[in-house]
């Protein structure tokens, strides 16, 4: 009889089932809230499981969207409360039976409104949930206390829900925090990752043991870096073995969409691509940090995203890359001793 209780028992206790959490689904939903500030999807696509012209996903119901807008609100944003909130408003017109009722969509609504500082339009969607839910709990009350903010900014009785001002929705501002999950490997783990150490060292002429464990990261749906260096300035904590001289950033896997990697200063930008590597000196020869390497990995849209980031120091690179006599000096391409620039090589930019 108690079989099934058993077994979800059983699994739910057994860390290595882990099902997603509430957490998991704020995140999921905040992760696609930014993918639709960043590459401008439209809610109304999104909610019929449409990303840039292709169907990926079933159609939302009222109901999901619903829900996307609440999770919205109760990270104060309201300018996504406002659009998931609208776009469940019209979903439930043709929904029979509606996965939500109206009044709890018009509350959120007026309540967003109201933060966007459009009290008329919040007055107005709250006279519609007073209209169709007379002994709604606060229907009557939000009124009143409308209306008395708009009396109190001088705003005549009779001129309250006239003259109603177009809808000026503005975006959150974003946080400065990534998105992504990361692990370390380190060389005694397992001889792969020796051997990948291996050949760092001779792709980048430089010597990999000052440098910090291999890391891999995953980002998921919505995952982000914000714009950074990898190297250190001078107001933070310093590494142990001097800075980070150079980055290697290998591609191990090929999202669908979004996520590249850019370089906003350069204005470079690199699709991710399987077994792919993207080397790049951190510091100029000096040892200043080289403020052209600003860089960040946009959302991904689709797919996933796995990189693996190698964070080569400057300890021990004396005699591999020495220091430029003069600030200008700097390489034309990864190991350049110097020599004569060659005519055709594929690690230099034609200028
Ligand atoms: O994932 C990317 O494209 C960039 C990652 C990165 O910049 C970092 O982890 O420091
Ligand atoms: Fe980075």
């Amino acid at each position: 009889m108690n079989v099934s209780n058993d077994f979800l028992q059983n699994i739910s206790t057994t860390a290595c089932y882990s099902f997603p959490q509430d957490e998991d689904l704020s995140g999921a939903a905040i992760g696609l809230l930014r993918l639709q500030d960043t590459y401008r999807l439209d809610t109304h696509d999104l909610a019929r499981g449409i990303v840039m012209g292709k169907k990926i996903s079933k159609e939302l119901s009222a109901h999901d969207i619903f829900e996307i807008a609440r999770l919205a609100y109760n990270q104060e944003d309201y300018y996504h409360t406002i659009l998931w909130m609208q776009e469940s408003l019209e979903k439930i017109k043709i929904e029979d039976p509606p996965t939500v009722s109206e009044s709890d969509i018009l509350e959120y609504l007026a309540l967003s409104l109201y933060k966007q500082d459009n009290l008329k339009r919040a007055l107005q969607v709250t006279d519609r949930l007073y209209q169709i839910a007379p002994n709604h709990p606060r229907a009557k009350g939000n009124i009143q206390r409308w209306e008395d903010q708009l009396a109190a900014e001088g705003v005549r009785r009779s001129e309250m829900r006239k003259g109603i001002p177009p809808l000026v929705n503005t975006r959150p501002v974003e946080d400065p925090e990534g998105f992504f999950d990361i692990t370390w490997l380190k060389e005694t783990e397992h001889e792969v990752i020796a051997r990948i150490n291996n050949r760092l060292d001779y792709m980048t002429n430089l010597d990999m043991d000052t440098a910090e464990a291999l890391q891999v990261a995953n980002y998921g749906i919505g995952g982000h870096y914000e714009p950074h260096y990898d190297f250190t300035q001078d107001d933070e904590p310093a590494f142990k073995n001097g800075n980070r001289i150079a980055t290697v950033l290998l591609y191990i896997s090929q999202p669908e969409l979004g996520a590249a990697t850019v370089f906003t200063e350069l204005k470079l930008t690199n699709w991710p691509k399987k077994n792919d590597a993207l080397f790049w000196y951190n510091l100029l020869r000096s040892g200043e940090g080289d403020l052209r390497t600003l860089h960040a990995a946009c959302p991904v849209l689709l797919g996933d995203k796995w990189v693996s980031n190698k964070w080569i120091h400057e300890k021990s690179q004396e005699f591999r890359r020495p220091c430029g006599l003069k600030p200008s000096t700097y390489e034309r391409y990864v190991g350049d001793l110097g020599a004569p620039e060659p005519r055709y090589h594929w690690n230099i930019r034609s200028a």
